[in-house]
């Protein structure tokens, strides 16, 4: 018999908190090892109601623990998360994916050790068919995001271009450009414009525009994507969590992505 993969979560917040749920109540093949959050007292205490007790620990005490990281955690945190998992030739499952585009050094090590860095879906719809139009010629790819205000205020980008959301009435178009762009500008907001651009065409070709729009209460994500294979239009209307900024779906992309690991059937790239 096969044993149990072991799983750290690191961020015990909107999608690290769902994730150990699931975990707790049973994912086929895999184990819920250790999580991470900063304050510890008050993971501990959202963490029992869980049959199992799980180990509250520093970021640095997760890798001996476990054979897979979830990383659901403040951008910044990825490098401290993930080398160490990289570097033991283990899985690094990446929810803020724009920090990737800052870390490239992540992805050597990966490379090096035979490690993996794994971006799911997350928010985002369709990018099993993104990856495959990608294996033939994709023209274009092209993004746009509608937010509550709430979702996006107090972003780096707004805050350095003095551009006040607060009061808008009207729906307004905050960013246009890239990926790479939003990354830095939007590092809470727009993981998923990166985990698009990844998949197909890349951060600097892939096109974006992000609106606020004060009469919206869903995060709502338009892909319209030009290839020589298939020509292809996808929305999502997300729901958002606890968090405003980030959609119920995320987390449960990542338990179906955990359940598909150890399953018989697997559907879907
Ligand atoms: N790829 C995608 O489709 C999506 C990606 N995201 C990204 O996923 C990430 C997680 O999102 P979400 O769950 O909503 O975020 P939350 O803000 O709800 O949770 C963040 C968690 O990180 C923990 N944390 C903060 N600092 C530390 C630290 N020093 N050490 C350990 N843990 C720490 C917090 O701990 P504490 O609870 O103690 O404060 C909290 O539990 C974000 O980067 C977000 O942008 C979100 C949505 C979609
Ligand atoms: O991109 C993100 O990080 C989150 C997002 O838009 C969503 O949840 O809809």
């Amino acid at each position: 018999m096969e044993t149990s993969l072991r799983i750290a979560i690191a961020g015990l917040g909107a999608v690290g908190l769902k994730i150990a749920q699931a975990l707790d109540a049973g994912i086929p093949g895999c184990e819920l090892a250790a999580v991470s959050a900063r304050d510890r007292a008050a993971a501990e205490q959202r963490l029992s109601g869980l049959r199992r007790k799980v180990p509250v620990v520093e970021i640095a005490a997760l890798e001996p623990l476990a054979d897979l990281v979830i990383e659901c955690a403040p951008a910044a945190l990825l490098p401290e998360i993930a080398e160490p998992f990289l570097r033991a030739g283990k899985t690094v499952v990446v929810l803020s994916a724009g920090a990737i585009l800052r870390q490239d050094h992540l992805l050597e090590l990966a490379r090096q050790h035979g490690g993996q860095i794994a971006v799911p879906t997350g928010a985002l719809i369709g990018l099993d068919a993104v990856v495959a139009a990608a294996e033939g010629t994709i023209h274009s790819v092209r993004m746009t995001t509608r937010k509550p205000v709430n979702g996006l205020v107090g972003a780096p980008y707004l805050v350095e271009n003095n551009i006040d959301i607060a009061d808008i009435k009207e729906p307004l178009r905050i960013f246009k450009g890239t990926p790479r762009e939003a990354a830095v500008g939007f590092p809470a907001n727009l993981n998923v414009a990166v985990a698009l651009s990844l998949a197909g065409i890349g951060p600097d070709r892939t096109e974006l525009e992000i609106w606020a729009d004060p009469a919206m209460t869903r995060n709502v994500h338009q892909v319209e994507v030009e290839s020589d294979s298939a020509r292809f239009s996808m929305t999502i209307e997300n729901v958002p969590s606890e968090n405003p900024k980030t959609g119920r779906i995320t987390a449960l992309s990542v338990i179906a992505w955990l359940r598909r690991l150890r399953a018989p059937l697997r559907v879907g790239t």
